[in-house]
């Protein structure tokens, strides 16, 4: 008889515009998983930085207000949310501001820890399985995970997908676009803590050619099988 599919942890890591938070979501709701966003926890405090007044471009004045912002995530993937200090963030978190603080911010060590440690607790507490997505959560938040995925695309592709949602928002045209995920790419990838890359055991899926809708079709079958997979090795183990 097959075992009854396991709670999993999935951490889905890459670079900005590879489509993780779509997929996670998608993902996550299809198979009634919870769901974090650690990219929305890093928007947060730095809003929080730039509401009081904290100067972005030091890192000791950001490191010594790192314990105060005090951060919620919901973890419903159909309608996600966060609040600092009680304050809805959902929207205040994606202005263009925060947005080109935000790799200065998230490059201090207290912060990492600070952002580390919750992410950790929630996803303890998400006992039916979660699905955790950012730049660092195969690596370090949750080296243990059951399945670890990372996703890629080319800078045009990422840079076109980003461009299309900032229409009618935002005038920068699509080279500025690119030029701005580049940026922010070599900033997290080059950060001396817990920088963004590829675990060894993660499976990449290169989502350039692929329409969203593959993409989740694709990440859906790795987590039922990682999910059959353990549950075969408990129910060994309790033999
Ligand atoms: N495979 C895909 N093909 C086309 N557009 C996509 C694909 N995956 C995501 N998108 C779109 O690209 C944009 C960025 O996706 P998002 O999930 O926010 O990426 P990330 O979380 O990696 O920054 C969204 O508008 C999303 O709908
Ligand atoms: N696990 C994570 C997630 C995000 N981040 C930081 O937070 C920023 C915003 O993340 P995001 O996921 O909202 O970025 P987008 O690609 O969605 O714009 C990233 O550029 C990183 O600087 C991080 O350092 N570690």
């Amino acid at each position: 008889m097959s075992a009854t599919p396991a709670a999993v942890i999935v951490a889905i890591d890459g670079p900005s515009g590879t489509g993780k938070s779509s997929t996670s979501k998608a993902v996550a709701a299809q198979l009634g998983l919870r769901y974090l966003d650690t990219g929305a926890q890093y928007r947060a405090i730095t809003w929080w930085m730039l509401n009081n007044g904290v100067d972005v471009s030091d890192p000791e004045r950001i490191a010594a207000q790192a314990d105060r912002p005090v951060i919620v995530s919901g973890t419903d993937p159909q309608a996600p949310a966060i609040s600092v200090d009680g304050a809805d963030a959902a929207g205040p978190i994606r202005t263009q501001e925060v947005t080109s603080a935000v790799s200065a911010v998230s490059a201090v060590p207290q912060v990492r820890a600070r952002i580390t440690e919750l992410q950790r607790s929630i996803a303890a507490e998400a006992r039916g399985g979660i699905v955790v997505e950012g730049r660092d959560i195969g690596t370090t938040v949750l080296p243990d995970a059951d399945l670890k995925v990372f996703l890629t695309a080319s800078p045009e592709a990422r840079a076109a997908r980003r461009s299309g949602e900032l229409k009618g928002k935002d005038a920068t045209g699509l080279a500025a676009t690119q030029q701005a995920l580049t940026e922010r790419d070599k900033a997290d990838s080059s950060r001396k803590t817990s920088p963004l890359k590829k675990a060894d055991d993660a499976v990449e899926v290169d989502t350039t050619e692929l329409t969203l809708e593959q993409v989740v079709e694709c990440v859906v079958t790795l987590v039922e099988k990682a999910s059959a997979e353990k549950a075969g090795r408990m129910e060994k183990a309790a033999r």
